[in-house]
């Protein structure tokens, strides 16, 4: 099995290789019928052109289905996965085979039922309602031929045992394809909450909450990889170091709601002051780490300036008009001769400090 997706399997689609494996299902059980109208043919309840006559039949429409499903072209219809199509095939063909059939129907009919069964596993309770109706239609259509044509291959009695037995099939189908989907909507609405739960789940890990940019491990994970790819393709990668002065006093004189308040506005300003490969992290209480990828020394200069004027240069709306938050930058490159990251990152937090 593990040699199919690919070659009859759509190997790189899970929803496409799951309705291939489904059809493939259901023409298992056509072959099986072929393969019981043999049996047939023996008896003498089918002839032989009538047998051949009937397979190619059943080939050529599931030739189609598969060319359809294995070129994607199923995914122009409405239902992609071709239930109603192949349902109104399944209702098609079983006519067809009741009315070619000089007697023993019934057993041929059970293979169809397992074929309509499929349709419970895409169909609501209308829909299959609605399918079992024409099931029963194309039979009366084909028996009522055969008792019009070739009254001696029609028997009234058992007919019209087929026929009660067939709409048993309509409410019980209708029962389990509507609890199917009740189950499929179910199941669909589990995987958005699990989806949800991995992003925050996500989030949790590599999110700083306050701020919302990366926390500490998160930004060290980025400069790590992009120091990795940096010694990988010979290019500079800088860091800056961010600390915001006396922070301590905004806390005790403003609150340290408002101090959450000017963090959050820093964190909102560094973003909006680099690009969008650059990493920014909350490093620890009120430092900040940038990370320039691909920046020499003259440009990780400028971008600390431009990142003191973003932090300096504007009021925040939490303090006082005459109220400035002050930084302290520091900048690093790195070289290949560090043993980690943690000099460069050191380096940065000791020119900030001189600066
Ligand atoms: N409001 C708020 N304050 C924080 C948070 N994390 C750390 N701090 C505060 O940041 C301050 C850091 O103090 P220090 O390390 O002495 O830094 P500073 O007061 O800025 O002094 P210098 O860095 O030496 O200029 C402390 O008062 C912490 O309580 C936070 O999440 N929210």
């Amino acid at each position: 099995m593990n040699a199919l997706p690919g070659v009859i399997l759509p190997g790189n689609d899970p929803r496409q290789s799951l309705r291939v494996r489904r059809f493939l299902l259901a023409a298992t059980v056509y072959g099986l019928a072929i393969a019981l109208m043999g049996l047939y043919v023996r008896q003498g309840l089918l002839a032989i052109p009538e047998w051949q006559f009937l397979s190619l039949v059943i080939v050529l429409v599931n030739a189609g289905l598969y060319a359809l499903l294995r070129s994607g072209r199923n995914e122009r219809f409405v239902d992609p996965s071709l239930t109603g199509l192949q349902m109104f095939m399944v209702c098609l063909l079983m006519g067809l085979t009741m009315y070619l059939l000089d007697g023993g129907r019934g057993g041929l009919l059970l293979l169809f039922l397992v074929l309509l069964m499929f349709g419970v596993l895409r169909l609501n309770a209308r829909q299959f309602t609605a399918l079992g109706g024409f099931a029963l239609l194309c039979y009366a259509v084909a028996v009522g031929a055969v008792w019009q044509q070739r009254p001696e291959a029609f028997n009234a009695q058992v007919e019209l045992l087929h026929l009660v037995a067939l709409s048993t099939l309509v409410p019980c189908g209708g029962f389990f394809a509507s609890h199917v989907s009740r189950l499929r909507r179910l199941l669909r609405d589990r995987q958005i909450e699990l989806q949800r739960a991995r992003e925050e789940a996500h989030d949790l890990r590599v999110l700083d909450p306050l701020t919302g940019i990366s926390n500490r491990s998160a930004i060290i994970a980025f400069i790590d990889q992009e120091w990795q790819r940096a010694e990988r393709l010979d290019q500079p990668l800088a860091v800056i170091f961010v600390d915001l002065v006396h922070f301590k006093r905004i806390n005790r004189e403003y609150s340290h709601a408002t101090g959450d308040d000017v963090l959050r506005e820093v964190a909102r300003r560094l973003r909006g002051c680099v690009r969008d490969i650059d990493g920014l992290g909350r490093y620890g209480g009120e430092e900040f780490l940038v990370a320039l990828p691909d920046a020499d020394a003259d440009e990780a200069a400028r971008v600390a300036e431009r990142l003191r004027s973003c932090i300096e240069g504007q009021r925040f709306t939490a303090l006082p008009v005459r109220e400035r938050v002050r930084c302290a930058l520091g900048t690093s490159m790195f070289h290949s001769s560090d043993p980690d990251i943690w000099q460069a990152i050191e380096r940065a937090r000791i020119d900030s400090e001189s600066g």
